[in-house]
């Protein structure tokens, strides 16, 4: 049974997370239709304004559905989306999207691949330029600002893509499977660093992915999806201590969390028995 995110309203009639906190995006009662395919159906969802949101679920669940109509990208075949209060079809101010390819600018140098949402903006670059070499620190990146991706590993490029994300201090960052085309241990000290820049920026982020233990490891709530039709399964709050750092893995409630999002694809069907 999904159990769907409170709606609840402040003293300013503002939505809020139920726990008191402005909302950062709500979804209400919200379908996408492509055809005969239902990639989402009625979906509910407060996310608050800072809190990082993981949705784990198998290919096909409607994640990436998600992420797109939360952009903006497509539109909701029925339901509505508010992004900061923000109803309006164009993409939401203040959002930054880092996807499973980094779609680096192979001309550009790492510093100036950085800097890239300035010129967008038309924003100056040298305003920006300590800015870009603080993220680019922050990512272990300082000493790559001069070289091109191609001299970069497929890690240090994500490194930048996510330096670059955050250079206009986005407060609402959506990442689709951003560390999918990593090695496990690239995979794991990405996640360490992305707790790291989330505990500094505070930023709402929409996170998603396959991996249950990235998930809880990195949420505050994971968002559960099963599919067809592509829906919120569950929704599970995860209380681990932050930082959460390697030692996270030994924490009795990420066994019990992870256990219990297993339990729930065996369930659907979604992941089968060995035996
Ligand atoms: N533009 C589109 N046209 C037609 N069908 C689409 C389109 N985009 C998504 N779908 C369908 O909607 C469903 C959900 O797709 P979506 O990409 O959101 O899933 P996902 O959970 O992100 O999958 P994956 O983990 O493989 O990326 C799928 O059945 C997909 O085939």
């Amino acid at each position: 049974m999904a159990e769907a995110a409170s709606l609840d309203l402040d003293l300013s009639g503002r939505p809020t997370s139920g726990a008191g906190a402005p909302a950062g995006v709500v979804l209400r009662e919200v379908s996408k239709a492509f055809g005969e395919i239902v990639a989402l159906e009625r979906v509910d969802l407060t996310i608050a304004d800072g809190e990082f949101v993981a949705v784990v679920g198998p290919s096909g669940c409607g994640k990436s559905t998600l992420l797109r109509l939360i952009s903006r990208l497509a539109a909701p075949t029925t339901g509505s989306i508010t992004v900061f209060d923000d109803a309006s079809p164009l993409p939401p101010r203040g959002m930054s999207i880092v996807f499973q390819n980094h779609v680096l600018l192979a001309w550009r140098t790492v510093l100036d691949n950085v800097l890239f949402p300035a010129d967008m903006v038309g924003e100056r670059r040298d305003h920006y330029r300590d800015k870009a070499m603080e993220l680019l620190e922050t990512v272990g990146l300082a000493e790559f600002a001069g070289r091109y991706p191609h001299e970069l590993s497929g890690g240090m490029r994500q490194r930048a893509a996510i330096a670059r994300a955050l250079l206009l201090k986005p407060n609402l960052l959506l990442m689709d499977e951003p560390f999918g085309a990593l090695d496990a241990l690239t995979r794991e000290q990405m996640r360490l660093d992305l707790e790291a820049l989330w505990l500094k920026n505070r930023m709402t982020v929409l996170f998603i992915t396959h991996s249950i233990d990235e998930a809880v490891l990195l949420a505050d709530r994971v968002i559960v999806m099963t599919p067809r039709p592509g829906r919120i399964e569950r929704i599970m709050p995860v209380g681990i201590r932050r930082p959460r750092g390697l030692a996270a893995r030994r924490d009795p409630e990420f066994l019990e969390k992870s256990g219990e999002i297993t339990e729930i694809f065996l369930s659907r069907g979604v992941l089968h028995r060995e035996d």
